[in-house]
């Protein structure tokens, strides 16, 4: 193992503006890319300690997903392709943060903490990045700290980050997940799509066509390198593919989603984000009317198809969908009530939802936002796979879907591509229009905000981030305004990606959820240390009366 002197030295190439605190927050570190070098380096060493720790490979990802192209980020990928664990989140923190003359103390307090035996041990980090100008010479610096510490890497160059996740994993079974290449990937997705696209032979162009918006970023390359393996089963047509626009500038999943508009009007459209994890569906009506179609209604579709097969299959599994409170209302109601299936609520996070999944045997988690999975235990696994074997008719075609329907899904993290393929096949197979999808349940109204106050940090929240502990008061505000809107339901949490408050609202109608989210900031202005407000275009002359 390289000495600390060694490291030490290395690590001023990569030097730490001094003062600067930053934090692992939701999805890693995120800030503008001119900050990061250090960071970069840093998560390098921590990745190698982390892969000499679990004896695996660990992944490392530049990224900053749906931010603006100025940004980046990087996120830590642990061996089964899950995200960081929580504890070395917080070393990552330390790391990040800690001032060049301290640098080394943190790493062997580090070290001594986990035991970690730095003598002949081999360690192994897989980097990936995204199409960021950035993020070629960030992925660089990981590369350093690897190095720094003798550990190997091998350097995926530009992936999406449900694709490194999956590289991770695949290498740490041997195998048992997949082959561990852009192909591997490619061939066995494309594999599962046309084998459950085989159970719907009468599908109609339209089916077979779908726009995508690749949020001119990773996404968009991958999925036009992808698409001569799907062999004419989905014929894609890109938009926003890289071209010509800037990285998620009025395009992308969250641009789609937060602004409830299309970057086009369209017919049965996509969108991917900047890192291609998250997708959201929309549509515009006859009478030019835009219809999204996010997680929620996502995990609706794909937990009524898997329900369905597993009542046909005769497979008693535990079936479960996970959300967070950003969940809309209505989605809620329906798959509780109508759908009878649980569903519980997580905090925000793809890590949190990840974490509840894991306790059933079929978890489907999807963020409102678009950022999901579907995990299956292994003992669901096998018991679909021996029924495959075992079965005949009606039983056995059940069976035979839901085991491409596992094939197809990437079960390490949400993933774009695998999430779009799964969508439309059971479009295909259930015979359904994206207008029908859409008319499962009405969405209630509802309005995202943000507040910026001196300290986020002021709030603390409880019961998966529904209800506020502190500051005194703002709950108590919060519910007095809620009860006043029909419907009403109203929630704020500080963001782990911005620096931020995020207000949410819902409510039986627009201007009800509107009105509610408003004041609801207010409160927290008011309440929280309030500095300024990030409205929505449409919202402005109502707060402008306030001031
Ligand atoms: C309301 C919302 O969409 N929040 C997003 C956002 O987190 P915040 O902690 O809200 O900033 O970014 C996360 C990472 O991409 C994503 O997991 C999460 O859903
Ligand atoms: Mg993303």
């Amino acid at each position: 193992m390289a000495q600390w002197q060694e490291v030490s030295e290395k690590s001023k190439l990569h030097p730490k503006p001094v003062g600067l605190v930053l934090q692992y927050g939701t999805a890693g570190f995120r800030t503008n890319a001119d900050h990061l070098d250090h960071v970069m380096f840093r998560m390098g060493l921590l990745a190698t300690l982390r892969s000499i720790n679990t004896k695996a490979i660990i992944g490392v990802m530049v990224t900053a997903s749906h931010n603006p192209e100025e940004d980046n980020g990087v996120k830590l990928i642990d061996p089964m392709g899950e995200m960081l664990t929580p504890a070395w989140e917080v070393y990552a923190t330390q790391l990040a943060n800690a001032e060049q003359d301290h640098l080394i103390t943190v790493l062997k307090d580090l070290v001594q903490k986990e035991s970690i035996d730095l003598t002949n041990q081999e360690a192994e980090v897989f980097v990936g990045r995204d199409t960021r100008s950035s993020s070629a010479r960030l992925s660089d610096a990981v590369l350093d700290g690897v190095t720094a510490l003798d550990g190997r890497s091998k350097d995926y160059g530009l992936v999406t980050t449900p694709q490194l996740h999956y590289m991770v994993c695949c290498c740490n079974t041997r195998g048992g997940y997949g082959k561990a290449s852009v192909e591997g990937y490619y061939s066995k997705l494309s594999q599962a799509f046309i084998q459950l696209t085989k159970s719907a032979p009468n599908r109609t162009d339209d089916q077979k066509c779908l726009l995508v918006d690749g949020a001119n970023g990773i996404g968009a390359l991958k999925l036009r390198e992808m698409e001569p393996y799907l062999q004419g089963a989905l014929k894609v047509s890109l938009f926003c593919d890289g071209t010509g626009g800037k990285l998620n500038h009025q395009c992308g999943a969250d641009f789609v989603k937060v602004q409830q508009n299309s970057p086009k009007g369209i017919n049965r459209c996509c969108s991917f984000d900047g890192d291609a994890d998250r997708i959201v569906y929309y549509y515009s009506d006859d009478h030019g009317r835009f219809h999204l179609l996010d997680g929620d209604k996502i995990a609706t579709l794909i937990s009524t198809f898997l329900k369905e097969l597993l009542t046909k299959a005769g497979l008693d599994l535990k079936i479960a969908v996970v959300q967070t409170a950003y969940a809309n209302g209505s989605s809620t109601r329906y798959l509780e009530d109508t759908m009878k299936v649980i569903v519980r609520c997580a905090k925000t996070g793809v890590k949190h939802l990840h974490h509840v999944a894991q306790e059933f045997d079929i978890g489907v988690y999807f963020e409102a936002n678009g950022h999901g999975t579907v995990l299956f235990s292994k003992a669901a696994e096998e018991k679909i796979q021996q029924l495959c074997d075992d079965s005949e008719g009606e039983r056995q075609g059940a069976a035979t879907l839901l085991k491409n329907s596992v094939d197809l899904i990437n079960q390490t993290v949400g993933d774009a591509i695998s999430d779009m393929l799964l969508i439309e096949a059971i479009l295909a197979i259930k015979g359904m229009t994206v207008q029908q999808w859409d008319a499962i349940y009405t969405d209630l109204p509802n309005r995202q905000l943000k507040v910026k106050v001196s300290d986020r940090r002021v709030i603390d929240t409880k019961d998966a981030e529904r209800k506020t502990v502190s500051p005194a008061g703002l709950q108590e505000a919060i519910d007095r305004l809620v009860e006043r809107h029909q419907d009403g339901r109203s929630f704020v949490r500080p963001s782990g990606t911005e620096d931020v408050v995020r207000v949410y609202s819902e409510a039986a109608t627009q201007e009800s959820a509107d009105a509610l989210g408003h004041e609801v900031s207010l409160a927290v202005y008011r309440l929280a240390g309030g500095i300024m407000f990030f409205f929505c275009s449409k919202l402005h002359n109502i707060l402008s009366a306030f001031f």
